[in-house]
C-alpha cells in the first residue's frame, strides 16, 4: 500500500471517513446522527442509556455518556465490538453514496485513524496502535470496490464550474475498464427520492464546441442548461461518446462520406460501425454518486430510455428537448426520426 491516509478530525482532510463525521445511518430500526452515536449505543443493554445517547447533540456527547456508563457495559462486548463498528461502516458508506465512492477512490493509500488518544481503532498517534478503524475501512473499501455500482466508474474530484446559466459542480469521473473520462455538471439539491431532471449529452466537438449546424446537439446542450437552471435543481451528464460513440476522426469520415450522399446511418455502416455504439451502463454509477434514483430525461431518443432503463436506471419521464434545427441538418434530423426512431417534429427536407 502507499503512503497512508491519516485522518481525525471530522472538519480536517478526509474526515469524512471519522466516526464523528456528520453522515446519519438507519439500522432498520432507528436513523443516529453518527456512527459514534450508533457505535456507543450498542455497548448496553439498557434503554435508557441507549436513548441518552440516541438524543446525544453531537457525536463527542455520545462518546462521554458511553464513558461515563463504562461499568453497565454488556459483558460480550469486548468479542462484539468489531462486529458493530463493521456493521456501522458499512451502513454509513453505502447508506450516503458519495462517500461510498470517495472512500473507493481512496485506493491503493493506506487510512490510518491517526489518534494519540486510541491505540485499538486508532494508530495511537505514534504508530503503535492497531489502527483496526483503518483496517476495516480498507476491508470495506477492498468490498464496494468489485461491487456495483462502486466498480462502474470511479470518482475522481468535483469543482465549482460559473456558466451562463449559474453555478453548477462539476464531478470528475473515470471508467475503471476504459479510462474513458465523463463529467457531471449538477446544479441545486435533491433528494434520493425525488425524480430529478437530467440530461445524458453524448459529446460532440463540432456541435458542443464548434458551433457546427451539421447537428442539434449544442443547441440542445444550451436548453438543457436552461432548463436545469429555470428548474432549479438537475444534472447533466456529459458522456465522452463522440459519434455516436465512433470517436471524433472516424465521425468526420462518417461526415465526409455525408457529403458524398450517404446519410449518418449509412456513413456508420459503410466505415464497418453500427449507427449507434454507445453504452450507458457506467451511468448508474455515476447516478448512484449523485443520488439519484428517479429521472426525468431530456431527451428526443425513445432508445436512449429504453437503453437506461435496461441498465436499471429509473426513468420516469420523456422531457422533450428538440432544439437547433435548420437547413444544415433537416436530412440528419430527419433520418434520425425515420431511421434511428427519435421523436422529431422534422420538417422534411424538399
Ligand atoms: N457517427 C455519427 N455521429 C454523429 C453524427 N451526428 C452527430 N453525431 C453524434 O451523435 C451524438 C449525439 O447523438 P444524437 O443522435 O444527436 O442525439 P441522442 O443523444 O441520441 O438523442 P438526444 O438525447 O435526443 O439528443 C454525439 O456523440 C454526436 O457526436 C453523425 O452524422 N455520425
Ligand atoms: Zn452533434
Amino acid at each position: 500500500m502507499e503512503n497512508p491516509i491519516l485522518f481525525y478530525e471530522p472538519e480536517a482532510p478526509y474526515g469524512y471517513l471519522s466516526n464523528f463525521a456528520r453522515f446519519p445511518i438507519n439500522d432498520g430500526a432507528v436513523t443516529w446522527k453518527t456512527v459514534e452515536h450508533f457505535y456507543q449505543a450498542q455497548k448496553f443493554n439498557n434503554p435508557n442509556i441507549v436513548a441518552q445517547i440516541h438524543h446525544a447533540r453531537t457525536p463527542a456527547d455520545a462518546y462521554a455518556l458511553g464513558k461515563q456508563y463504562d461499568e453497565q457495559v454488556r459483558t460480550d462486548w469486548h468479542q462484539r465490538k468489531e462486529a458493530v463498528m463493521r456493521d456501522a461502516l458499512q451502513m454509513k458508506f453505502t447508506q450516503n453514496h458519495a462517500i461510498g465512492h470517495w472512500l473507493v477512490a481512496t485506493r491503493p493509500h493506506t487510512l490510518t485513524e491517526h489518534s494519540f488518544k486510541d491505540d485499538y481503532w486508532g494508530d495511537g498517534g505514534d504508530g503503535h496502535g492497531k489502527n483496526r478503524l483503518g483496517h476495516l475501512l480498507m476491508n470495506l473499501r477492498q468490498e464496494l470496490s468489485i461491487t456495483p455500482p462502486y466498480n462502474l466508474i470511479h470518482f475522481i474530484e468535483s469543482a465549482n464550474l460559473p456558466t451562463d446559466w449559474g453555478i453548477f459542480n462539476m464531478h470528475g469521473f473515470e471508467d475503471p475498464d476504459t479510462g474513458v473520462e465523463h463529467v457531471a455538471l449538477t446544479f441545486g439539491h435533491w433528494k434520493e427520492e425525488e425524480s430529478v431532471l437530467i440530461r445524458l449529452h453524448s459529446e460532440c466537438l463540432t456541435g458542443d464546441a464548434l458551433f457546427s449546424k451539421r447537428c442539434d446537439c449544442g443547441s440542445q446542450l444550451r436548453r438543457a442548461f436552461q432548463n436545469i437552471a429555470q428548474a432549479g435543481t438537475g444534472a447533466i451528464l456529459y458522456l465522452r461518446q463522440e459519434g455516436r460513440g465512433i470517436g471524433l476522426l472516424n465521425k468526420i469520415r462518417a461526415y465526409h462520406l455525408q457529403d458524398q450522399g450517404a446519410d449518418t446511418v449509412e456513413a456508420n455502416e459503410a466505415l464497418g460501425f453500427a449507427a449507434d455504439l454507445r453504452q450507458y451502463d457506467f451511468c448508474r454509477g455515476i447516478l448512484h454518486y449523485l443520488n439519484i434514483n428517479k429521472v426525468k430525461l431530456m431527451t428526443n431518443n425513445p432508445r436512449k430510455v429504453k437503453a437506461l432503463r435496461e441498465v436499471g436506471i429509473n426513468v420516469v419521464e420523456r422531457v422533450a428537448i428538440q432544439e437547433g434545427q435548420n437547413v444544415f441538418n433537416e436530412r440528419y434530423l430527419s433520418v434520425k426520426a425515420t431511421k434511428l426512431g427519435h421523436m422529431l417534429d422534422v420538417i422534411s427536407p424538399v
